[in-house]
């Protein structure tokens, strides 16, 4: 049995979920990898300069051993998330540390302590087997994937999943990602995959429409309502693409900052109307290496003052980190909010803590998502209330380059992978509601 056989069950309208659990599995698939005996292959390299197309691989690997309450999935395509180009140039560590930590802590999770390590945290596919203790999901079922890895074997975690001890980012600190023709995911990772998209659309939005849902949205995060001015860096890139229609969606005014007037157009296009370029602009947030230059902050928000008539940010959207946060802490309101997930530009921040306490400002941590909030942002994509923002398609051969063009800011919105499928537009089961939001879907397509 080879994966050409699990192909030709999921083009066939006839295949039944019977069809699908009688399915020999095949005893090697083809994936992205890196190797554990190439991580000091870009020691020295500034950070820019370690290139992914040197250390991602594909290789044939072999199945893993199928665990109670997880799926393997048949994955038809994925995307290119910035953990994988972290994993990818060995950044802030090594992946491979991770594996090895897991590999301690049972006999199953052995499995993922492998000298190589298949990356990539979403996926759009069709579940192939299930393990003992699934009653959700079905052989046949045509899914998409969130990233969150729980044990929830502590208290700790029943209250908001993302707060297990045991919390992990599928793809990136466990083994068998979804870039590659099959994964291995807990079964509560799976969720319907939204009918009117193609099988690389549906897989575009996953971490990133999570993430973004939780840090903006949730309570769990900036709990933004009707009427906040929300600051987003970076708002036509994966991250900002969703937190741009969250804000627009949610009756917020979203202050959108690109780097081009292509990013500028892509914005305006899905309806926001404050735009900040900062490179026509020219902000300088750091004189040099080690000093800020507060005189930058105060004509950055003087720019957004002017876009928002005389206010200031209710809610600022970060992930670039140590390079803006002086600024995004500076520009936010009194009383307002500061929610970052990331730290693109560097983690060791630096802002002037006088403007947060004595304006009552908060700053708060989000990461990706609970199963719950990683359910409700992929609802609203299968309602057709937010969109895909899919910009390129690469195949699973070309995953080093999809990768390099995240690394080094040369795409827009989300860059897709064709896993198993063999072309793109597949997977399409309700034509009539594409029909309907077939412009915003294809906003992003090849720009
Ligand atoms: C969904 C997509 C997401 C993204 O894209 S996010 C972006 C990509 N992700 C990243 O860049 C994050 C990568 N991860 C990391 O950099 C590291 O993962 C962390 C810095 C988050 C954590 O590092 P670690 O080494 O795992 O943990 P420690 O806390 O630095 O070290 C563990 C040792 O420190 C002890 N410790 C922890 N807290 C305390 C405390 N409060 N007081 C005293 N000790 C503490 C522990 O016990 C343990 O000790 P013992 O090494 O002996 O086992
Ligand atoms: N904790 C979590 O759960 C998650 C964390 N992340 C992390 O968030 C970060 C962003 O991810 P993602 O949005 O997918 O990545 P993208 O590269 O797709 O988008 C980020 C955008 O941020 C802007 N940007 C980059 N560097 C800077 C800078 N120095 N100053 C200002 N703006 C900058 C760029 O937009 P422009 O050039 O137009 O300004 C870029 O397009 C990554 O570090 C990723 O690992 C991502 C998802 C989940």
């Amino acid at each position: 049995m080879t994966v050409k056989d699990i192909l030709a069950a999921i083009q066939s309208p006839d295949s039944t979920s019977e069809d699908f659990a009688a399915l020999p599995l095949p005893e090697s698939y083809r994936a992205i990898t890196v190797h554990k005996d190439e991580t000091e292959m870009f020691a020295g390299l500034e950070t820019r300069d370690k290139d992914p197309r040197k250390s991602i691989h594909l290789d044939e690997v072999p199945l893993p051993e199928l665990g109670p309450g997880e799926a393997l999935v048949a994955v038809m395509a994925s995307s290119v998330n910035y953990n994988s180009v972290w994993t990818s140039i060995f950044e802030p560590l090594s992946t491979f540390g991770f594996l090895e930590r897991y590999g301690r802590t049972n006999e199953l999770a052995k499995r993922h302590d492998l000298p190589y390590h298949i990356i990539g945290s979403d996926l759009a596919g069709v579940v192939l087997r299930t393990g003992p203790g699934v009653n959700a999901w079905r052989p046949g079922d045509e899914v998409v994937a969130h990233c969150l890895s729980v044990e929830l074997e502590s208290s700790d975690g029943h209250n908001d999943t993302m707060l297990d001890p045991e919390q992990r980012i599928w793809g990136f600190e466990t083994n068998f990602g979804g870039l590659a023709e099959i994964a291995l995911v807990k079964s509560n990772q799976l969720m319907p995959k939204p009918d009117h998209l193609s099988w690389e659309e549906a897989a575009a939005p996953g971490l990133v429409n999570s993430t973004a849902y939780r840090q903006l949205v949730s309570r769990n995060g900036a709990g933004m309502k009707q009427g906040d001015n929300v600051l987003i860096w970076g708002a036509s890139g994966g991250l900002g693409s969703y937190a741009t229609q969250f804000a627009l969606a949610g009756g917020a005014n979203p202050i959108c900052v690109v780097s081009s007037d292509q990013k500028a157009d892509i914005c305006r296009s899905m309806g926001a109307e404050a735009i900040i370029d900062r490179s026509a602009e020219g902000y300088k947030f750091w004189k040099d290496e080690n000093t800020q230059d507060p005189k930058e902050w105060k004509r950055f928000g003087k720019r957004i003052r002017e876009l928002t008539g005389g206010e200031d940010i209710d809610i600022v959207f970060e992930h670039p980190g140590r390079e803006t946060f002086g600024a995004s802490v500076f520009v936010t309101r009194k009383g307002g909010t500061i929610t970052t997930c990331a730290s693109t530009s560097g983690y060791m921040h630096e802002y002037d803590n006088r403007y947060l306490w004595m304006s009552l400002k908060r700053i708060i941590g989000s990461h990706f998502a609970n199963y719950r909030e990683a359910w409700e942002a992929n609802r609203l994509i299968a309602k057709g209330k937010i969109h895909p923002t899919l910009s390129k398609v690469y195949s699973l051969q070309d995953t080093g380059q999809a990768a390099f063009d995240v690394h080094r800011n040369l795409h827009q919105g989300k860059v897709g992978v064709l896993c198993m499928a063999p072309e793109e537009g597949l997977g399409v089961r309700d034509q009539d509601k594409r029909a309907q939001h077939i412009d915003a879907i294809n906003r992003f397509r090849n720009i």
